[in-house]
């Protein structure tokens, strides 16, 4: 079993129980009641290259990064520092995250939110909504195609955005036939954990132009995400670089910065 597998295994296992206290009527309800989300394709496409600021504690591969009390104060050091939007990591047993960390960004931001996860199910659009959730992250490698279409449908008519999450030329290409508009790159491969940052580079000349690029992964300083600016990113999302540092709201300006006068002129798309 690939360490993919296993995550999705256990979120399977989280997500009964939940539905087990809040059932699916319930959830639907509470995601209509939610203010309604911002328009984050709008948002992520203004010029420049967007900086995706992510909240994680911990990952399969690098175990512990940072202990993150409070995840709201992040959230604004993110914001201060010209973050395009948030990250936030709900998974619970591989990266220690959670709703109410969602709940308590969603609070203190008014800049688009990602609920990172793995979502199998159409509870979890729902509970995105409800927990204030303006984009849902969806990984073709964890899904079948069918259910792809399905939950970028459900993410789309709830008023979100869906990312859809490629790691190769095959995963690109469903995302595609799936009807994604804004597409993640993932530098780093979700069975095997290795990372390869030129897989964005072999894949985004390939992508429309209309559709929004964001490298994934594995960003550590402004030299890669000039890389990633001049094969065409639109926003790259970044974690452990952020929240290893001493200041993340200085590491998102630096990298704000870069991207706003990428010295390599961007390629004509
Ligand atoms: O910490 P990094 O290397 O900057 O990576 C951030 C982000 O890309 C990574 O957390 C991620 C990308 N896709 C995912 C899917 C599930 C969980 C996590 C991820």
């Amino acid at each position: 079993m690939s360490v993919l597998d296993e995550i999705v295994a256990g979120v399977a296992v989280d997500v009964e129980k939940r539905q087990r206290r809040i059932p699916i009527e319930q959830i639907r309800s509470l995601a209509e009641q939610a203010p309604p989300a911002l328009d984050a394709f709008s948002i992520l496409r203004q010029p420049g290259v967007g900086v995706i600021a992510e909240v994680k504690r911990s990952s399969p591969s690098k175990g512990k990064l940072a202990e993150i009390p409070d995840p709201a104060e992040l959230a604004c050091e993110y914001a201060a520092g010209g973050a395009r939007a948030i990250s936030v990591l709900t998974e619970e047993n591989y990266f220690r995250g959670s709703l109410d960390d969602l709940d308590a960004v969603r609070a203190a931001v008014r800049i688009p939110v990602l609920r990172k996860d793995f979502i199998i199910s159409s509870y979890q659009v729902h509970e995105a909504r409800a927990h204030g959730a303006d984009l849902v992250l969806l990984i073709v490698a964890a899904l079948e195609q069918n259910a792809l279409v399905a939950l970028r449908e459900r993410i789309e008519s709830l008023g979100m955005t869906a990312l859809v999450e490629v790691h190769d030329e095959e995963e690109a290409d469903r995302a595609l036939a799936a009807g994604a508009r804004v597409i993640g790159v993932n530098a780093r491969d979700l069975r095997t954990l290795k990372v390869d940052k030129s897989v964005f580079e072999r894949l985004a000349p390939g992508l429309p132009s209309g559709v929004l690029k964001i490298a994934e992964s594995g960003v550590r300083d402004t030299r890669d995400l000039l890389r990633y600016a001049s094969v065409g990113a639109d926003a790259v999302l970044i974690g452990e670089g952020l929240v290893t540092r001493k200041s993340p709201r200085e590491a998102v300006a630096d990298m704000v910065t870069a991207g706003s006068h990428p010295s390599t002129p961007r390629p004509v798309r």
